[in-house]
């Protein structure tokens, strides 16, 4: 530097003046990189720790597994406490982890003004819908406005008129395709992660836009293997996968997909959402965005005309929102604003929130129903006492299904929930200074409740009763003394209970279970999850024998992309003589 200046055209003073003052800002920069600790929480020490905080640990540990919220309570038993510090952005506060099912509940349920919407959550989700209601803290303004446009989504008439629908015939879709695959598999396991993926897009799609059927990827899946003969099979070893071809992606499918799988990039970079903006940058993901934007317009224009001739005529959620904006808009005597961002990104959130979380929630299902062969035929038969009378050789109808009163089969989905992790930590930011567990946490601070870890899925840390906030003393009964022993197995018996009537029924406080997270923030679309995963495991279970996979294809490894979803989705299916579609 100091040659290179020497040798300069600039005036002596300038020379001067940057020689002063580029040590003092490189200083500056230097002392802003260094984490900043909380002080008394644990963290991890040594010298790269200094100036890259935990990166290395993170990076490094990321690259053998491809999950970050894995690392993240690994460091709790690592460092051997409930509470900890990990520093994983550059120039930024340290994150809390905390690992304790009774501080998280309490965080999420009783202290939701000092914990909110996490800053880290709209980083992640702000480049693609900077309008979402995901990415906003609860006092933002604009909420009232976007809860307002999406507030009959989940009312039980829309989901089971308007969007159950929409949910079964795509899944009866899948049906026909794992028909097709498991015919040309001939007893081989094949990869299902790609097809539920799929599936849960054009179900979820479905829901929202009520896209047409030129759009399904499993029916273009279905129209390129239904011909076929038959594919190659390694005929000499039967543990070995079957592998098909892939018909080329419906072009507005595609877009779609390319964007929401684009926010992994916010989500596991240390750059988080800078790096997924540049991403959003390129002419690739430029392109994506203005098919999205297209068959929104074009999906809102048709929608609103025929909404004004025939209203209440409400086939998806887009139709839902259009009916709300519409009636409010008259009420208001003004003209109805169905362009905005607000609706453009509500609409688009329902996808993001939904396709990858409930295909990643049923895949880690299938699984550990087929690992667990006396569940699965147990389920089987539940099913078939309740259906076979008006079911008989057919699926059942999607009325029937929703109908459906068996409580072993609440008690299979609560527990697939509980093991699923699908979604595997829930974030809040503190706006305000405040304590949790006994130590200082600075306004700003992200905290991560993990639930992937002590207290879930391992016995819970002991905590003295003393540092725990006082909600959460005055709350200490809600919370049962588990058996951690059994938590580690794919048990559903252990949700069911009988009433004092003596009937069985599912008891929701068995077990420690929030995928869908808690409080006021939680999953807004948790009914259509729940509804769409029920839907998908009664029809497959109703369809196919679920074999168990040989042990190379069965590994329970994950891999974090927006949720977390198995790395090996293998599946070996057998055809119960299958049912035919109902009239
Ligand atoms: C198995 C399926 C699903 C899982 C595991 C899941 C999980 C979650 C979680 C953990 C959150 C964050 C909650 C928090 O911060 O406390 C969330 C939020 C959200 N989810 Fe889901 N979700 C699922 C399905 C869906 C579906 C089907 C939709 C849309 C139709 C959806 C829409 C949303 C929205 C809009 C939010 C933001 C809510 C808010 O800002 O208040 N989710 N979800």
């Amino acid at each position: 530097m100091w040659s290179a200046l020497a040798g300069s055209a600039f005036p002596w003073e300038v020379q001067l003046t940057l020689l002063t003052v580029s040590p003092l800002i490189l200083a500056l920069l230097i002392s802003l990189a260094i984490p900043r600790r909380l002080r008394g929480i644990p963290y991890n020490g040594g010298i790269t720790m200094w100036f890259l905080g935990d990166i290395p640990s993170m990076v490094s540990h990321i690259r053998r597994k491809p999950e970050m919220y894995t690392w993240l309570s690994a460091q709790n038993v690592k460092l051997g406490s409930p509470i900890v510090q990990v520093s994983v952005r550059p120039f930024a506060a340290p994150w809390v982890v905390v690992a304790d099912f009774r501080e998280a509940q309490d965080v999420l349920t009783r202290r939701t003004k000092t914990f909110d919407r996490a800053t880290f959550i709209k980083n992640v989700f702000g480049t693609l819908i900077p309008h979402g209601m995901i990415t906003m803290k609860s006092d933002d303004p604009r909420l009232h406005t976007n809860k307002m446009l999406v507030r009959g989504f989940m009312a039980p008439t829309t989901l089971n008129e308007a969007i159950a629908p929409q949910l079964y015939k795509k899944t009866l879709q899948v049906m026909e395709l794992w028909r097709v695959k498991a015919k040309l598999a001939r007893g081989h396991p094949f990869e299902m992660t790609e097809d539920m993926a799929n599936a849960a897009f054009d179900g979820i799609a479905g829901a929202v836009f009520s896209l047409d059927d030129v759009e399904s990827i499993i029916l273009a899946q279905i129209r390129l293997l239904s011909p076929l003969g038959s594919v190659p099979v390694p005929e000499n070893d039967d543990a070995a996968a079957v592998h098909f071809p892939k018909a080329p992606m419906p072009p507005i499918a595609d877009a779609i997909i390319t964007l929401t799988d684009s926010i992994a990039v916010a989500f596991r970079s240390p750059l988080s959402g800078w790096h997924h903006w540049l991403l959003s940058q390129t002419p690739r993901m430029r392109k994506a965005y203005a098919i999205k934007e297209h068959m929104i317009t074009q999906h809102l224009e048709s929608a609103a005309k025929r909404l004004l001739e025939s209203p209440g005529n409400i086939t998806c959620l887009l139709d839902d929102l259009l009916q709300n904006e519409l009636v409010a808009a008259a009420k208001e005597k003004r003209a109805p604003d169905y362009k905005s961002r607000a609706v453009y990104d509500e609409l688009y959130e329902m996808v993001i929130g939904g396709y990858e979380t409930t295909s990643a929630t049923v895949l880690w299902g299938l699984k550990h129903l087929s690992n667990n062969q006396e569940a699965q035929s147990l389920l089987r038969t539940e099913l078939q006492r309740a259906l076979l009378p008006q079911a008989g050789h057919r699926f059942p109808t999607v009325e029937e299904i929703i109908a459906l009163r068996v409580p072993y089969l609440d008690a299979v989905l609560e527990e697939i929930f509980r093991m699923a992790l699908s979604a595997s930590a829930h974030v809040r930011t503190a706006t305000e200074d405040t304590t949790l567990l006994g130590h200082f946490i600075a306004k700003g601070t992200n905290v991560f409740l993990a639930i992937n870890g002590p207290g879930f899925t391992s016995p819970p840390f002991p905590i003295r009763e003393e540092l725990r906030s006082r909600t959460s003393q005055g709350a200490k009964d809600e919370v049962r003394d588990w058996d951690f022993g059994t938590l580690g197995e794919f048990r559903p018996e252990r949700w069911l209970v009988r009433d004092e009537l003596g009937n069985e029924t599912v008891d929701l406080s068995a077990a420690p279970q929030m995928l869908f997270s808690l409080g006021p923030r939680s999953c807004f679309g948790r009914r259509l999850g729940v509804l769409s995963i029920k839907i998908t495991i009664v029809c497959v279970v109703w369809a196919f024998d679920l074999e168990r996979v040989p042990d190379e294809l069965n590994s329970f490894e994950g891999v974090e992309v927006l949720s977390r979803t198995p790395i090996q989705g293998f599946l070996k299916l057998r055809e119960r003589s299958f049912p035919s579609a109902p009239a």
